[in-house]
């Protein structure tokens, strides 16, 4: 059973080395050989040639990649002090992830813009990618993603403001169903100033180029 607790550990530093969030999430242990099984099962059932040459490997190959798309990377939150005092926003926009939708284990893709205004602490720049990649990774909702995002990035550099917007396309949506191609979804959390202040979001939003 995969845990649904998302948890980190910190790390409490010294005067010289600052304290560093290594975000580590517990997700049960994946058995290959048992998802391989059940991918052949699975072909079988839906009426493929499982000894076919070209499908030989296959049950291998889908346990792998569902494997690898369901691990979450532990990675280090690197912050830095925030000795310039600068107190403007810090956006980084168009963050492409991929993750899957918990409802038809579908891809669904797109883009995320996040912003943060420091305090005390500035976080290394790519680690605001990381922790997108670090919540895709998993059976996703992206309601629930966008807020993992932020929730995380607050709590852990006590920013005064966060706002996180996903732009998805949910394949589930486009290939199957209703089959609505290029639509796309957007999802915003947005936590502190960003919250309370319309001013604060108003600037995130334009500067996102996002109408709000
Ligand atoms: N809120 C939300 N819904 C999602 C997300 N990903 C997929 N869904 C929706 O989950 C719903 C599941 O609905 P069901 O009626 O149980 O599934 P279904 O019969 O396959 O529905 P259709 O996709 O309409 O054919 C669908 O409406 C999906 O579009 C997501 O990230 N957030
Ligand atoms: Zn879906």
């Amino acid at each position: 059973m995969t845990s649904t607790a998302w948890t980190g550990t910190r790390d409490p530093g010294t005067v010289d080395q600052p304290p560093h969030l290594r975000l580590v999430r517990a997700v049960a242990p994946i058995d290959l050989e048992a998802a391989t099984d059940a991918v052949r099962a699975l072909l079988k059932a839906l009426g493929q040639d499982i000894d076919s040459a070209h499908l030989l490997d296959t049950p291998r190959r889908v346990a792998a990649a569902y494997a690898e798309l369901l691990t979450p990377e532990p990675f280090v939150l690197t912050t830095f002090p925030n000795d310039d005092r600068y107190d403007e926003l810090v956006l980084v926009r168009e963050v492409p992830f991929r993750s899957l939708c918990e409802h038809h284990l579908l891809p669904f893709h797109g883009v995320a813009h996040i912003g943060y205004l420091p305090d005390q602490r500035i976080v290394g720049l790519s680690k605001l990618a990381r922790v997108v990649e670090h919540y895709a990774r998993g059976l996703q909702v992206q309601e629930r993603l966008t807020r993992q995002i932020a929730v995380c990035l607050q709590d852990n550099l006590q920013a005064k403001g966060v706002a996180v917007v996903l732009e998805a396309e949910h394949l589930c949506m486009s290939l199957r169903g209703v089959r609505a191609a290029g639509a796309r979804t957007t999802t915003s959390a947005l936590l502190g100033l960003h919250r309370e202040q319309p001013a604060t979001r108003a600037e995130f939003f334009a500067l996102t180029g996002l109408r709000h």
